[in-house]
């Protein structure tokens, strides 16, 4: 039986909360604190080059005082490769970003743009990160990803999960074999498979069947969740202070 699928947190969204206000609270490394005490492998986080949800000091904050691997997503553009060499995180995803998205659309053109992504893979490489490339689970995209020497794939799985969210069953299957072959012939380049984009409890399960994924990496779903599930005791916390300040004014 293939080993347990490592977990990666991904709390991009406690600093979407957070930026709503402009303040400091929530924050994202206490998040991922809590992360890693419930039993996270690792945190993911994106520094969006317009800086929507993490910042550059958040980066350097879960770097310095989480306990767990750090997964740091970004553009492969020169101003994002000088922080990853600087900040040395466990790993770094190169991802596509589009300024007026407003999630990941999809997976990196490693085909396209390889001569751009090439020298990032490698300087991050010689400093001893990780490198992932968060690809389709397309035949020319895999094979590209090896060619360029990352260590890592991650299949973009948000096109199945929106499919099966929106109960359009036959693309759902479709897009699930793609990412099943995908994953087999990720493995069979030698490159260690990863999964991740709008995965929730369901989709988390069905996919988990796939022998070759060593992790996921799930961020909205579970902070959204986290939120529902948290909600009662931070009500009850909040009319406990309620009545205790009552109280006081009372003795
Ligand atoms: C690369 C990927 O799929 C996501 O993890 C990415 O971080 C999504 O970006 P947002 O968190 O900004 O939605
Ligand atoms: N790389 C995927 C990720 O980190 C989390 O994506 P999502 O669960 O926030 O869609």
């Amino acid at each position: 039986m293939a080993g347990l699928i490592r977990l990666g947190v991904n709390i991009d969204h406690v600093a979407t909360v957070r930026n709503a206000r402009g303040g400091a609270h929530p924050d994202p490394v206490r998040f991922a604190k809590l992360a890693a005490e419930a039993g996270a492998d690792g945190i993911t986080a994106h520094l969006r080059e317009d800086r929507r949800h993490i910042r550059d000091a958040d980066i350097d904050r879960l770097r310095a005082e989480v306990d767990r691997p750090l997964n740091l997503e970004m553009a492969a553009t020169p101003e994002m490769l000088a922080i990853a060499l600087r900040v040395k995180p466990h790993a770094a995803c190169l991802v596509p970003e589009k300024r007026e998205e407003r999630t990941t659309e999809g997976g990196l053109d490693v085909v396209g743009q390889k001569a751009a992504i090439a020298p990032v893979v490698k300087e991050l490489a010689a400093e001893g990160v990780r490198v992932s490339l968060f690809v389709e689970a397309d035949e020319a995209a895999l094979e590209q990803s090896a060619l360029l020497g990352a260590a890592v794939v991650e299949l973009h799985t948000g096109t199945w999960c929106e499919a099966l969210v929106a109960g359009a069953h036959g693309e759902a299957a479709r897009e699930f074999a793609r990412l099943a072959a995908g994953a087999r012939l990720a493995a069979r380049l030698g490159l260690e498979v990863h999964a991740g984009h709008g995965l929730d409890y369901a989709s988390a399960r069905t996919l988990a069947a796939l022998p070759e994924i060593a992790e996921f990496n799930i961020g909205h779903f579970l902070i959204g969740e986290a939120i529902a599930v948290g909600l009662p005791e931070t009500i009850r916390l909040m009319k406990a202070a309620m009545a205790e300040g009552r109280e006081a004014r009372a003795a």
